[in-house]
């Protein structure tokens, strides 16, 4: 028998970095590894690194490896120096200080005028700026640290980085990157597949010699790995990364609950939602990549789970024990602030409680409908950029948990299908390492896993309830 050709796909995420190695031809799973990363919303990309190192050692090193591709979380601000040197640690998708830089942005290029500024950048990037956004991190550097700013010599984001590192170059020139995880910057436009420079220049104050990573196409080589023939793709976004993976069509919406939670949806044109509650991005393949993405998802049953003294399942049994609406418990979980809709400076609040609402089992399931809550709101306003939705697929760490498997559909009054467990960002990027192997029009397609359909009575009061309680909660944050 032939030994398979192997191909490898990462993901370095939020919490952690997943490598896994398949069988280029069939996409069978052969190895894996992951390791954490640190905790916080800014990291010193060495942390990564270290992090991707001990996860390829788990899963067995890249020496047989015919070729990798990394995906990584979006937007992450990595700056570099001359020299090849990271300034200060990386600012996270999910730091909200850049916020007023954001505000700032919006409203400067409307000239003066929020709304005009909100359908400019629109136009010109396919989504309107909010903290998560790279442009508004470098805004935060010129303001705030105007010496580290005064040294950016070459800006990446963490999948481009971790490739560049890979490959072993010190030369800002071998910067790559790809257009799913470039149109995440804000200085990027994914339908004239071009860099804004302009829009760069105005969030940094600096003119055109910043170096931005060269645009590769989705199965374009990037090198090799330093010391070895294991070949570099040009990686993606994560979420771009995981569509690859789950194999997303035309119809086909995926809600990815990881850090944060995401809605997402393939279209063959461009979004430009001047609410910018909708992010144009761009796909991995060519296409686009409309998402909503909030900045809370497992870690509100993570602290929740905590705050009960129980582990995941125990969370799910007393969230299941519960009935729909929770008793009136409506749980609105802003913990970390909130992305979408932009209220950053927002705190979570639990409202309705009663001497009878107030039981572990509500509180339980509160968290459950607060989190998918926020994503159906998510997919009404993806829904309102004409994307029609053919079915919804839940992934990420939370969709292991029963009780968002099965309080989902209610609250989403559709069946939701649940793919097998899989790690879909790195599966993702193994997708693109075996095209760019291969070299054709399509990535290759692999034999999908099994899935499960969950179906539930739908509970429309739910989602009206919450709808109306984060109203209320965005009115006391909103100026
Ligand atoms: N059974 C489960 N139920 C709910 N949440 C879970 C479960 N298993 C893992 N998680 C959560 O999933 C998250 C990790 O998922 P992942 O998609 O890897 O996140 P990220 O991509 O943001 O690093 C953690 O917050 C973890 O606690
Ligand atoms: O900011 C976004 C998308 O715009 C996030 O989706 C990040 O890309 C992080 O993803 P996870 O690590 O939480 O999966």
């Amino acid at each position: 028998m032939s030994t398979p050709t192997l191909v490898a796909g990462i993901d370095s995420s939020t919490q952690s970095c997943k490598v896994v190695v398949r069988d280029a031809g069939t996409g069978a799973l052969v190895r894996f590894g992951q390791a954490p990363h640190p905790d916080g919303t800014e990291v010193d990309p060495a942390a990564w690194w270290d992090a991707l190192q001990v996860a390829i050692g788990t899963a067995g090193g890249l020496d047989d490896v015919a070729a990798v591709s990394v995906g990584g979380q979006q937007h992450g601000m990595v700056a570099l120096d001359a020299d090849g040197r990271v300034i200060r640690p990386a600012l996270l998708w999910n730091d909200t200080r850049s916020a007023q830089a954001a505000a700032d942005l919006v409203v400067e290029l409307g000239e003066g005028d929020t709304e005009a500024g909100r359908r400019a950048w629109a136009a010109a990037i396919g989504s309107v700026p909010v903290a998560s956004f790279t442009v508004t991190k470098l805004r935060w550097l010129a303001e705030h640290e105007p010496e580290n700013a005064a040294r950016v010599a070459a800006v990446a984001l963490p999948h481009d980085w971790l490739t560049w590192k890979l490959s072993g170059s010190q030369d800002l020139a071998d910067l790559v990157t790809d257009r799913s995880d470039a149109s995440g910057t804000g200085y990027f436009d994914p339908t004239a597949n071009t860099y804004r420079r302009d829009l760069l220049t105005r969030a940094l104050g600096r003119d055109g010699d910043i170096v931005l990573p060269r645009v590769l196409g989705p199965a374009e080589r990037a090198g090799t790995v330093q010391g070895l023939a294991t070949v570099l793709g040009p990686g993606a976004g994560d979420n771009a990364g995981a569509a690859l993976g789950v194999g997303m069509r035309a119809g086909d919406v995926t809600f990815s609950l990881g850090t944060s939670g995401v809605v997402s949806a393939v279209a063959n044109g461009p979004v430009n939602d001047p609410t910018g509650l909708v992010t144009g991005f761009a796909d991995a393949t060519g296409r686009f990549l409309p998402m909503a993405t909030t900045l809370n998802a497992s870690r509100v049953l993570d602290a929740t789970a905590a705050l009960l003294g129980v582990d995941h399942s125990g969370l799910s049994e007393l969230a299941l024990a519960a009935e729909p609406g929770a008793g009136g418990l409506v749980h609105v979980p802003y913990l970390d602030g909130e992305r979408t809709p932009n209220l950053p400076t927002a705190t979570g609040s639990l409202h309705g409680m009663t001497r009878s609402s107030m039981t572990r089992e509500n509180l339980a399931r509160a968290a459950v409908e607060g989190m998918l809550c926020g994503l159906a709101a998510g997919m009404q306003a993806v829904q309102e950029q004409g994307v029609k939705v053919r079915r919804v697929r839940i992934i990420g760490g939370a969709a292991r948990s029963a009780a968002v498997r099965q309080v989902a559909p209610a609250v989403l009054g559709l069946p939701v299908e649940v793919p097998q467990v899989s790690e879909y960002v790195a599966d993702g990027a193994c997708r693109q390492a075996a095209w760019v192997l291969d070299g054709g029009a399509e990535a290759p397609s692999w034999e999908t896993g099994s899935s499960q359909t969950y179906e539930a009575e739908p509970a429309p009061a739910v989602l009206e309830r919450y709808l109306e309680v984060a109203g209320r909660v965005a009115a006391e944050h909103t100026d």
